[in-house]
């Protein structure tokens, strides 16, 4: 259950379609796309209408009950469905590991579903089910966090981890949030986060709205006002938490997270256990987006370079766990986080098995 039924949300599940708010037409218009298939869904992650690994995954979840409710109306194999359903989504964002997380969670919710009607049902309510629990996970995040934060602390937050990334509170903004509603927060500084501009198109549009005072800074200046000493912590998100605890997130966090400890930065993650993938061993094995070399080229449909010009453009780089101060869950801290300390605090959640102390370590500096 919501502790507030009031809030805004980004993403309403209606029984029947997806309703999300197109977050590639923000911060110009609150531009509403309602999904009614899976392959609406698929086109929405893909082209980052919907976005962030939280709300990618729910969205994924939503996309598997349209499917399975398809093949309930026309009498198809809804298994086939649910498996057609699967692929499809694993192919939209391939780093983002709640996608992943969302789509087991789906398989194992109607795993002794009857019929089509039964499956669809149970998908459904699934839906709402994650809606809701997000927002607790995100309120618990966001508590662990601005306990890390002192009274009049400058913050240096990357891409987008609001509601709009999660569906409910966010994460590494939503201890913003309520660092700020508890009268910790100085400032934010926030990267504009090139190529798509999670930070200056969507992060300002939602620290606008909750009233928090922020300045937009280009990606390149981030080092300079750590330098410079005005910065006392950097917060970003995640997209995956590999096993060892290096940290896939939007391509620039890398360069935050070296630039912070050189300048003794603290730098902290935050991330739910949902991003948490135990299955991969250490960043290396982390498969990482590469999008379209337009998105380089053209900046708000302009072309900035010739258009034939080669470009490369990951939407993601990993950061090395021994860079990480913190990561910060909805379970609680986990800090200079390791392959030990992972298992054991996931076994501890409910998640994998424990590793005995020694046995791997942070040590691969
Ligand atoms: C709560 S959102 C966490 C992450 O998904 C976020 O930090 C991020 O990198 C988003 O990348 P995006 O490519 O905009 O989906």
């Amino acid at each position: 259950m919501t502790d507030a039924p009031s809030e805004w949300r980004p993403l309403h599940w209606t029984g029947e379609s997806l309703v999300i708010v197109d977050q590639t037409a923000l911060p110009d218009e609150e531009r509403l796309v309602e999904c009614r298939t899976i392959d609406d869904v698929a086109a929405a992650i893909r082209e980052m209408r919907v976005r962030g690994a939280p709300a990618i995954g729910i969205s994924a979840v939503a996309g598997l009950a349209l499917a399975v409710q398809g093949a309930a109306r026309e009498g198809g194999d809804w298994r086939r469905a649910l498996s057609a359903g699967e692929a499809l989504l694993a192919s939209t964002r391939p780093t983002a590991a709640d996608l992943f997380h969302g789509l087991q969670v789906a398989r194992e919710r109607v795993a002794s579903a009857v019929d089509a009607a039964e499956a669809a049902h149970l998908l459904g309510q699934l839906v709402l089910e994650l809606l809701d629990r997000q927002w607790a996970i995100d309120r618990a995040l966001a508590d662990y966090g601005a306990g890390l934060l002192r009274s009049g602390t400058r913050v240096l937050t990357h891409c987008n981890t609001g509601a709009l990334g999660t569906g409910a509170f966010g994460t590494a903004l939503g201890i913003i949030r309520r660092a700020y509603e508890l009268g910790r927060l100085e400032h934010v500084w926030v990267t504009e986060t090139r190529p798509r501009l999670q930070g200056a198109r969507l992060t300002v549009w939602e620290l606008r709205r909750s009233g928090i005072p922020h300045t937009l800074i280009v990606d390149g200046a981030a080092p300079f006002l750590l330098a410079r000493g005005e910065v006392d912590a950097v917060l970003v998100g995640a997209d995956r938490v590999a096993a060892n605890g290096d940290v896939a997130n939007k391509i620039g966090t890398l360069g935050l997270a070296v630039a912070a400890e050189r300048f003794r930065v603290p730098f902290y993650v935050a991330a739910p256990l949902s991003t948490f993938d135990p299955e991969t061993p250490d960043g290396n094995a982390i498969p990482i987006e590469e999008r379209d070399p337009a998105e380089v080229l053209r900046v708000k449909g302009t072309w900035i370079a010739p258009a034939d010009t080669p470009v490369r453009n990951p939407a993601f780089d990993v950061t090395p766990h021994w860079l990480v101060t913190a990561l910060v869950t909805e379970r609680g801290i986990i800090p200079a986080p390791d392959r030990r300390k992972i298992a054991n605090f996931l076994a501890a959640n409910g998640r994998g098995t424990s590793v005995e102390p020694g046995e791997t370590g942070r040590d691969e500096r």
